[in-house]
């Protein structure tokens, strides 16, 4: 049974710091998910990136897979992913290209005579969407009655890692009845998600993914507004108090497409960083949520 949701407004210009800090601890311990406006990302700018993303998804698949995922940058098929490993189907019907730190040089571009201004587009994007997220996290860290910069003290800002990846959810309808999705049930790995979709419904949230049958509640998009979410590292390091919420993206009954930046961390950065422990009279664990 799938209801509709009315999820937390999120204020990031907000002069008020304490009181919006309080209304993210809300919505990351209730949802998981909320709406973050006024955020300092052009809607132009979003609505460029878009545009661009379907212009590079309607080159023909030869063109494509010249820029196939390496080093975690590129190109990756319809059907090349499952994220829910237990479905015993093809893989979700979904294609995407990933762009990572424009500074590290093993991001993929399509040429500039075929997509000009595409690579400039998307670095543009990436940073002002890694700046959003950086000033989010000092809400996060005071909405965890931590030091606005715990975060940053703790070195967990100190390599800007964070995947943007651009999706298109073709809306193959001949799918739609072999129990495909366009992105099967998961949860998110870094600690932040920040989301934009083109309007077209798809993702829906599961609250409790212990509930047996799963309740499934829309999502739907809000104008301007990124979708926030919050992912494993974040759960684990908050003790479970936030929650990395279960979602997915239904096979949607038209063509799709949306763009998300996650802010995460890797290797002995993210060892490092979950070994700086958040005081545990701060959080408190979730009943049935191991750490
Ligand atoms: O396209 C969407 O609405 C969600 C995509 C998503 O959940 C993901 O890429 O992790
Ligand atoms: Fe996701």
């Amino acid at each position: 049974m799938l209801d509709a949701l009315q999820l937390p407004v999120v204020d990031l210009s907000s002069p008020d710091r304490f009181s919006t800090a309080n209304s993210i601890r809300q919505a990351c311990t209730d949802h998981g998910f909320f709406y973050l406006v006024n955020h300092g990302v052009d809607e132009e700018l979003i609505h460029k990136v878009l545009e661009q993303s379907s212009n590079f998804f309607t080159f023909p698949i030869e063109e494509k897979m010249k820029l196939v995922k390496k080093n975690h940058r590129g190109y990756t098929s319809l059907y090349a992913e499952k994220l829910d490993t237990s479905l015993s189907t093809k893989g979700d019907s979904k294609e995407s290209f990933y762009v990572g730190p424009p500074e590290d040089g093993l991001n993929q571009w399509p040429s500039e005579e075929d997509l000009p201004s595409w690579r400039s587009t998307m670095e543009t994007y990436y940073q002002k969407v890694l700046s959003a997220a950086t000033k989010l996290l000092s809400l996060i860290a005071l909405s965890l009655k931590l030091d606005e910069d715990f975060f940053r003290k703790v070195g967990a800002l100190n390599e800007p890692f964070a995947s943007l990846r651009l999706l298109h959810y073709p809306g193959d309808l001949d799918s739609y009845s072999e129990g495909i999705y366009g992105a099967s049930a998961h949860s998110d790995y870094g600690l932040i998600t920040l989301l934009v979709t083109d309007g077209v419904p798809g993702l829906q949230i599961c609250r409790d993914r212990s509930k047996q049958p799963r309740v499934w509640e829309d999502v739907p998009s809000m104008k301007g507004a990124f979708i926030v979410n919050i992912g494993d590292t974040m759960e684990r390091w908050t003790n479970c108090l936030f929650r990395s919420t279960l979602h997915r993206v239904l096979l949607p009954r038209q063509e799709r497409y949306s763009q998300r930046l996650c802010r995460g961390m890797f290797g002995k950065l993210l060892q490092r960083c979950l070994s700086a422990k958040i005081p545990t009279h701060k959080v408190h664990r979730l009943p049935g949520r191991a750490p």
